[in-house]
């Protein structure tokens, strides 16, 4: 080059630089620049920074999806484990807290606020039901609506079609007992949970307790139940799957059929009882249907969609968490020889001839039997999810001051077991619940029976759940003795928190040997 011609000048200008580049780089480059934006916000600047936690569960909910999504519902576990290491209140998602402290837990969930419920809407594809609605105001008129059927006197007036079912329930197990085969609890306790609310939201069942194979909503609730935890993270996904014809969703998944064709069925019997024709078969005072459909809920709470989905829930609510909690109290009943042998002369005392009905007020009066269901309910949890809430004020916890709109979770196994209430908590040990019981520091134990909720969101369905439990164990161990064959304590342990919670996919439940009693 001529040394007098001056070289040509190099534009380095950060804009001419981007300029120079291709338009994919320019978004890869913006992608990276978002995210590490969005790193460094979330660890510094966050108004949830300085919650102590994993610094991986603060920068993305792709470390809740891995436990979730990968482990099959293990991050309530990983939970419990990260409160061992950070304390008490920790950050388990970037918007989210959790906090561990059994006597938090009625102050939390408190019966004068009507907090947010943030995240079941998309768990579930809905906010139209009860549960998942997420708006606190909203909630307490649904809630409010349902109330009158699950009173006492409701359950009271509907109990001559639960002794019909358990009846049914008798007669298959004395089938069972004449072919000497083995009885699978773990799949009769759903089908009967099932045809009981099937009569008292709709007024009809499936029968699925008469079904030789006791097929009933059970195994779809269990293999779909992770799909929630999909949907958590991906919220598009359950919109996507409803628009995908139910035949090629029962092609990829069989066990959703029973599932799929509730939900058709419902939708048809929702419109049709809307358009008023009576698909009421049974002989019930009134259905739960109709209880919402002659509330004073505005019209937009009665519209097909949102009733179709209250249905879906509430049957969804009743079937598994009922039925698992018979699972738990049968096994250990049955594998633990001292326990069967009391509640058997228990019921025997009360109850003298065999044959005869049971009475729900007699069987409620028997101490050891409540303890039995108490103890089976305590190590059942109801659901196994953190379960959110959402305050417009903030709040303080443990110096910590969380702010208003912050999603807050606490989860009710670790209250199960917390060690400093109930010693030896894994064991299944009735005899905790006996004799107006306290913790060391002089508090009523069942302060800590948390299981059905605490506060304005707590289980609707606990009076209905008590008397299924009274009665379906009244008649079980007043007349049969039972022999375990080939289950452990694994059949009715959680494997998987899939929202309630569901032992390890490869347990063939809980089955049993039946044999008549003679006394
Ligand atoms: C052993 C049996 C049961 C257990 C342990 C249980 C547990 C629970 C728990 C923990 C909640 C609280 C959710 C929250 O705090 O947000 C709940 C809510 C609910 N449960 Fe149950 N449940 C049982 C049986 C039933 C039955 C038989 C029904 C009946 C139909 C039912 C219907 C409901 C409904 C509708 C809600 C929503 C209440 C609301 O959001 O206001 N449950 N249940």
């Amino acid at each position: 080059m001529d040394p007098g011609t001056p070289s040509p000048r190099i534009d380095a200008s950060p804009l001419s630089l981007l300029l120079s580049l291709s338009p994919t780089a320019i978004v890869a480059i913006a992608f990276v620049l978002y995210n590490l934006g969005l790193i460094f916000h979330r660890l510094f600047l966050h108004p949830l920074a300085k919650f102590p936690g994993p610094k991986l569960a603060a920068v993305t909910s792709l470390y809740e999806a891995y436990y979730e999504i990968l482990l099959k519902g293990q991050y309530s576990r990983k939970i419990s484990q990260l409160h061992d290491k950070y304390g008490p209140i920790i950050r388990v998602t970037p918007n989210e807290i959790h906090i561990r402290d059994s006597r938090f837990f009625e102050t939390f969930y408190t019966k004068t606020q009507h907090p947010n419920k943030d995240g079941w809407d998309n768990r579930f594809g809905s906010e139209h039901s009860v549960l998942t609605t997420v708006n606190g105001a909203f909630h307490k008129r649904r809630r409010a609506a349902l109330n009158p059927m699950f009173s006492r006197r409701s359950i009271l007036n509907f109990i001559h079609i639960l002794e019909r079912h358990i009846d049914t329930f008798a007669t298959r197990i004395n089938e069972f007992e004449a072919r000497k085969e083995p009885l699978n609890l773990s799949h009769a306790f759903p089908a009967l949970t099932g045809d009981i609310i099937m009569d008292y939201f709709f007024g009809f069942n499936y029968a699925q307790l008469k079904n030789p194979e006791f097929e009933s909503f059970h195994e779809a609730f269990s293999k779909i139940g992770a799909t929630g935890h999909l949907a958590t993270q991906f919220p598009a996904i359950l919109p996507l799957m409803n628009a995908i014809p139910d035949s090629i969703t029962e092609w990829l998944q069989p066990a959703a059929k029973p599932l799929l064709k509730f939900k058709r069925d419902q939708w048809d019997v929702v419109g049709r009882t809307l358009k008023g024709e009576n698909v009421k078969t049974n002989d019930a005072k009134k259905t739960i249907f109709q209880e919402i459909l002659t509330s004073r809920l505005p019209d937009e709470d009665k519209s097909h969609r949102r009733l179709a989905d209250e249905a879906q829930i509430v049957v969804g609510g009743g079937v598994e968490t009922t039925a698992f909690t018979l699972s738990i109290a049968s096994f250990h009943i049955i594998n633990t020889p001292r326990i069967y042998e009391r509640l058997h002369a228990d019921l025997v005392a009360a109850f003298p001839n065999r044959a005869a009905p049971l009475d729900l007020v007699k069987l409620e009066s028997l101490p050891y039997l409540k303890a039995c269901i108490m103890e089976a309910a305590r190590m059942s949890y109801g659901l196994s999810a953190r379960n959110p809430r959402t305050h417009d004020k903030p709040f303080t916890y443990g110096g910590y001051v969380i702010p208003a709109g912050t999603s807050v979770g606490m989860t009710i196994s670790e209250v199960s077991h917390d060690e400093s209430i109930f010693p030896d908590s894994r064991a299944y040990i009735p005899e905790r619940w006996l004799d107006e019981p306290k913790t060391r520091d002089g508090v009523p134990l069942d302060k800590f029976m948390v299981s059905f909720g605490r506060g304005t969101r707590s289980c609707l369905g606990i009076n209905l759940a008590w008397t299924e439990l009274y009665l379906t164990l009244g008649m079980m161990f007043r007349r049969y003795t039972f022999e375990l064959f080939e289950a452990d304590v694994t059949d009715v342990e959680m494997g998987h928190d899939f929202f309630i919670p569901v032992v390890r996919t490869d347990s063939k439940g809980v089955r049993v040997f039946v044999t008549s009693t003679t006394n």
